[in-house]
């Protein structure tokens, strides 16, 4: 059904707002950040994250990426601080990746693409629930982590690339239990922030991103491993689920800030 958006010449970005009108709206993400427009903001806290390793439930090929899912049914695992109002609970982390290691992060900083991007998607429980998050300005907020090949790679990341041998196919999903996304987190806290929106239809404009300056190393092994998943079912012919990243979005005069100087 090619109604379905994805990321391919027929349904791909530059299509999405014929059936996503938000899609062009004038906060949308991901976004360009060169470091000379950014603005060092002292107010900004640091972040935390409190996460229950418990919370984690499954990891899903849903045909556009890998995601895992928490339970976020109560304040169980939650982001606070930085530009953050509040706790927000994660409900979910997923990748965005490219062909070759020289692209696939959404967000690219001073020109440079990296070879994947991590999204812990978390939303504010005082509008609810996450369909009510999602209409509101604050509701959501995502740590987006940059992932660059190199030698010595992250051994944390190794857990969620063990189980793509699982998940090979859409809809396939293995559980994922005992897993504490903090682990992922660079040694420096340092982070971008700007208000934006979702990267896929719907593409509502209800997140505070919190890009994380460093970024976490990967094996070029673990990238093949990634382009090894399939957009495709388990009885459809293999798609290589590879470049589902959405191209940078106008800025339109929004301010980024950063943590540090
Ligand atoms: N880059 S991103 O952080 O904007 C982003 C994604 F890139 C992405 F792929 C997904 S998804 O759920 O895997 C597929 C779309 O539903 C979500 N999931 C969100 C988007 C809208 C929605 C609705 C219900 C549950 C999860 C999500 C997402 F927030
Ligand atoms: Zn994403």
């Amino acid at each position: 059904a090619q109604s379905v958006w994805g990321y391919d010449s027929d349904n791909g970005p530059e299509r999405w707002h014929e059936n996503y009108p938000m899609a062009k709206g004038d906060k949308q993400s991901p976004i360009e950040i060169n470091s000379k427009d950014v603005r060092h903001d002292a107010s900004l806290t640091p972040w935390h994250a409190s996460y229950d390793p418990g919370a984690a439930k499954t990891i899903l090929n849903n045909g556009r990426t890998c995601r895992v899912v928490f339970d976020d049914t109560f304040d169980r695992s939650v982001l606070r601080g930085g530009p953050l109002t509040g706790a927000y609970r994660l409900r979910q982390l997923h990748l965005h990746w490219g062909s070759s290691d020289d692209h696939g992060s959404e967000h690219i900083i001073d020109g440079e693409k990296y070879a994947a991007e991590l999204h812990m998607v978390h939303w504010n429980p005082k509008h609810g629930n996450f369909a009510g998050a999602l209409k509101q300005p604050d509701g959501v907020a995502v740590v987006g982590i940059f992932l660059k090949v190199g030698k010595t790679p992250k051994a944390e990341i190794k857990r969620i690339l063990e189980e793509i041998d699982n998940i090979k196919t859409k809809g396939k999903e293995a559980p994922f239990q005992h897993f504490d996304p903090s682990i992922l987190f660079p040694k420096s806290r340092d982070y971008w922030t700007y208000h934006g929106s979702f990267t896929t239809p719907p593409c509502e404009e209800c997140i505070t991103w919190i890009l994380l300056r460093e970024p976490i190393e990967v094996s070029a092994d673990q990238m093949a491993k990634l382009r090894s998943l399939s957009k495709n079912g388990e009885n459809e012919p293999v798609n290589p689920l590879v470049d589902n990243w959405r191209p940078p979005q106008p800025v339109k005069g929004r301010i980024v800030r950063a943590s540090f100087k």
